[in-house]
C-alpha cells in the first residue's frame, strides 16, 4: 500500500507548482494540464504548449515530473502527452475568423532578405506541428510564387455559400496566396496604390484560408500605401523587421519599426530577425566573416527593446535553394537551417507571450498617418 495520496486534485496541486517559464504563471492556471488519468502507482495527462515550436517543451515535461515525484512520492510513474493550442487574441473576428495570429513581416530597405526568411520561417513553423499560410503583399514585386517554385500554378475558385472564393496553393505544406499567381507580373508593376490596396484586402477577403495558426504577410520594403491597407483590413497580432546588419539597413529598420509603433497603428514589434547577418562558407562551417559589419541588430533591440529572433549567415545554399523554387529549411540542414529554426521558435515564443500579456490588436480606423 503506497503511503502517498494520488488523486486529481493532488496531481493539480502538485503540478500548480510548475511555471510556464515564459509566462511566468503556473501551468495548472495557465488551463495547461488536461486529461489527467490515474493508475495504482502512475499518472498520465497531457500538457497543452501555447505553440508546437515550443523551445521550452523538454524543460517544462521535466518540470511537471519532477513536481509529482516532490509533491507526490517519487514511486509515481508519470506519463507525459506533449500537445500544442496555439494561442490567440483574435477573438470574433469577422474577417478569417480561423486564422489564429497574423504576422507582419517587413524590411526598412529591399534586397535584405524579407521574402526568404518569411518562407523559411513558414517552413520551420510547419516543421514544427504549426498550420501556415503566407500573403505575398510585395504587390510590385513578388517574389513567393518563384520561391516556392510555384510561379506556373494558379489558385482554383470555389464556390462556398454561392460566393466564389480563391484556394490558395499549397506547396511544402504552406499555403500561399500572391498576386504573381494571378496577374503577370508586368501587370501589377502598372497599378497604383488604391488598386494594389484592393488587391491585397481580397487576399483577405476572398481567399478561403480555413484554419491556420500563422499566417505571415510578406510586406513590401520600407513603409507605405500596402502597409496602411494591412492593418485598415485586419488587427495584425504583430509584426517582425527583418534586416542586415549594414548601417543604411539598419537606419531603414528603424523606420519600420517607428511606423508599426506610432500610437495609431500600434502593432506589438514581436522581433528583429538579422539576415546575412555573417558569411559561412560551405567548406568551413566554423569560420564566420561579418561582410556587412555586425552588432547591428543588437543595437537596434536595445534602443528599441525588442528581441533578436535570430541570425542568418549568408550561406550560398539559401540563395541557389530560393532559385531552384524550394526553401532551404525544405531539405537543408546546417547552420542556416538551425538559424532559421531558432528564430521560428523565438518567434512563436514571442508570439506567445504577446497574446498572454496584451489585448488584441484594434484595426486601424482611419485614412492618414
Ligand atoms: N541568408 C542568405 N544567404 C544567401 N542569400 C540570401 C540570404 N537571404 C536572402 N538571400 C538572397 O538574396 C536575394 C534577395 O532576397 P529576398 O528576395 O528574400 O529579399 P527581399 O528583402 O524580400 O527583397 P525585396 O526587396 O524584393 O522585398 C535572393 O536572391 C535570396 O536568395
Amino acid at each position: 500500500m503506497s503511503s502517498y495520496k494520488l488523486t486529481e486534485p493532488t496531481v493539480l496541486a502538485a503540478l500548480g507548482h510548475v511555471e510556464e517559464p515564459d509566462l511566468k504563471r503556473d501551468i495548472v492556471s495557465l488551463g495547461m494540464v488536461k486529461d489527467i488519468k490515474l493508475g495504482v502507482d502512475s499518472v498520465r495527462f497531457t500538457v497543452v504548449l501555447t505553440t508546437p515550436a515550443c523551445p521550452l517543451k523538454e524543460l517544462i515535461r521535466q518540470r511537471c515530473e519532477d513536481a509529482i515525484h516532490t509533491h507526490i512520492g517519487p514511486e509515481v510513474t508519470v506519463t507525459i502527452d506533449m500537445t500544442a493550442n496555439v494561442t490567440s487574441t483574435r477573438n470574433d473576428a469577422p474577417l478569417l475568423p480561423g486564422v489564429k495570429n497574423i504576422i507582419a513581416v517587413a524590411s526598412g530597405k529591399g534586397g535584405v532578405g524579407k521574402s526568404t526568411v518569411t518562407a523559411n520561417l513558414a517552413i520551420a513553423l510547419h516543421k514544427s506541428g504549426a498550420k501556415v499560410g503566407i500573403i505575398d503583399a510585395d504587390i510590385y514585386g513578388p517574389s513567393i510564387p518563384v520561391m516556392f517554385g510555384a510561379e506556373d500554378m494558379q489558385p482554383q475558385i470555389i464556390q462556398i455559400d454561392g460566393q466564389n472564393r480563391l484556394q490558395p496553393i499549397q506547396q511544402f505544406g504552406i499555403k500561399l496566396m500572391s498576386i504573381g499567381f494571378l496577374v503577370p507580373p508586368d501587370q501589377a508593376m502598372l497599378w497604383r496604390g488604391p488598386v494594389a490596396s484592393r488587391a491585397l484586402q481580397q487576399f483577405f477577403s476572398d481567399t478561403e484560408w480555413g484554419e491556420l495558426d500563422y499566417l505571415l504577410i510578406d510586406l513590401p520594403p520600407g513603409t507605405g500605401d500596402i502597409h496602411l491597407s494591412l492593418v485598415q483590413t485586419v488587427p495584425v497580432t504583430g509584426a517582425i523587421i527583418v534586416t542586415t546588419p549594414q548601417k543604411v539597413a539598419i537606419a531603414d529598420a528603424i523606420k519600420g519599426l517607428a511606423m508599426f509603433r506610432q500610437p495609431q497603428i500600434n502593432v506589438p514589434v514581436l522581433g528583429i530577425v538579422e539576415n546575412m547577418a555573417y558569411f559561412t562558407p560551405a567548406e568551413l562551417p566554423n569560420n564566420r566573416y561579418y561582410l556587412f559589419g555586425s552588432g547591428g541588430a543588437a543595437i537596434l533591440s536595445e534602443k528599441f527593446d525588442v528581441p533578436v529572433l535570430g541570425q542568418v549567415p549568408l550561406v550560398q545554399s539559401i540563395r541557389e535553394a530560393g532559385d531552384e523554387g524550394k526553401p532551404a529549411l525544405v531539405s537543408g540542414d546546417g547552420p542556416a537551417a538551425d538559424a532559421f529554426r531558432g528564430a521560428a521558435e523565438a518567434l512563436a515564443r514571442r508570439v506567445a507571450i504577446r497574446n498572454a500579456t496584451q489585448d488584441e490588436t484594434k484595426r486601424v480606423e482611419f485614412t492618414r498617418v
